[in-house]
């Protein structure tokens, strides 16, 4: 059997065409939504992503701006930037590019972030309403891997999720996304004893490590949907996921690339919750 791919980058498209008419129709009555990015440092891999975002951002209408600040900025200087975004009008999303350098805690900046701006869905109360399975801002990595599961009428609910990784950005919430949906969901991480035994029996196999190819056809049972989060860049400049993809393509029915596969949906499902935040959501609270 080989594995159909679900094709992230093209599905991503297919969005942010449809984005592009819904941005059309806000800007004809008045309203830009407007993303706010901030870069501190000068990672390279951060600074390639936020370029991919501005990208897409422009493709569907959205206005972005980039706030670019040195490697030494301090929490304080990155807390009162974030307080006069919250309150400027005209930005309806902001986003702080992870990580962070060290003498800035991360989970302080995330909690600065007003809520209804929140376009990652990071701050503890979107990730509450998540929880709860209240209208929020997802987090985008695991609402695209949701809406590829959708795009292919994969069916989740009743099925055994296996999710390889316990991140608050990746691992954590795709495994309450999934749950939300009505599977049956099982977390391993670092700590885990004989993770095979786990991923074996998925029906669904999320893989969130950040270990290239560490995910061998030996880990995947025999027909599962296989969906490789991981972006790793290797020695030779390619980028390659946390699955082994060749040996996952024997073995799965469904497979997602690296790249193509989920990095492209994270980008759409930013701008996806850039649009709801500039229409603006009552329920939350600023
Ligand atoms: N495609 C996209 O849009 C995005 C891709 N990524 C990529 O996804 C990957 C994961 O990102 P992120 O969640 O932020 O990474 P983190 O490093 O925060 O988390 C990695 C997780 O993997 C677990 N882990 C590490 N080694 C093993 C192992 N040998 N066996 C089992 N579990 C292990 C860790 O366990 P423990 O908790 O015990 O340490 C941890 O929970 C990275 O490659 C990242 O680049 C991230 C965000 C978006
Ligand atoms: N506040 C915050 N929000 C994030 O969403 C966030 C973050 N910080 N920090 C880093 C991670 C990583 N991430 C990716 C997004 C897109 C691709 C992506 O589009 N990848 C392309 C390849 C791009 C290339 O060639 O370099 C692909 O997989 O096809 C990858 C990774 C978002 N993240």
């Amino acid at each position: 059997m080989t594995a159909e791919i679900i094709n992230g980058k093209d599905l991503a498209q297919e969005l942010r065409n449809e984005m592009k008419e819904e941005v059309t129709e806000l800007i004809q009555k008045g309203l830009t939504p407007h993303l706010t990015v901030v870069l501190v440092g000068d990672n390279p891999a951060s600074r390639s992503y936020v370029r991919g975002k501005e990208k897409a951002a422009s493709e569907v209408g959205i206005e972005s701006s980039l706030i670019e600040l040195p490697e030494s900025t301090s929490e304080d200087e990155l807390l009162s930037l974030i307080q006069q975004l919250n309150t400027d009008e005209r930005i309806h999303g902001i986003l702080v590019q992870l990580p962070l350098p060290k003498q800035i805690r991360e989970q302080e900046v995330i909690e600065a972030i007003s809520p209804a701006k929140d376009v990652d869905g990071f701050h503890p109360i979107n990730i509450g309403r998540m929880m709860t399975g209240e209208d929020t801002f997802l987090p985008c990595t695991p609402y695209g891997i949701l809406t590829m599961l959708q795009s292919k009428n994969i069916e989740i609910e009743g099925k055994h999720a296996v999710i390889i990784g316990r991140s608050n950005i990746v691992g954590k919430p795709v495994g309450q996304l999934l749950l939300n949906e009505n599977a049956t969901v099982t977390y391993c991480h670092s700590r885990t004893a004989d993770l095979k035994a786990y991923t074996q029996k998925a029906d669904i196999l999320v893989a969130a490590i950040g270990r290239a190819n560490a995910i061998t056809s030996d880990y995947i049972k025999e027909g599962a949907v296989v969906i490789d989060v991981g972006i790793n860049r290797l020695d030779n400049g390619k980028l390659t996921g946390d699955v082994d993809f060749a040996g996952a393509m024997k073995k799965a029915s469904y497979v997602t690339p690296v790249p193509k596969g989920v990095g492209p949906m994270t980008i759409a499902m930013l701008l996806k919750n850039t649009i709801k935040a500039a229409k603006g959501l009552a329920s939350i609270g600023k």
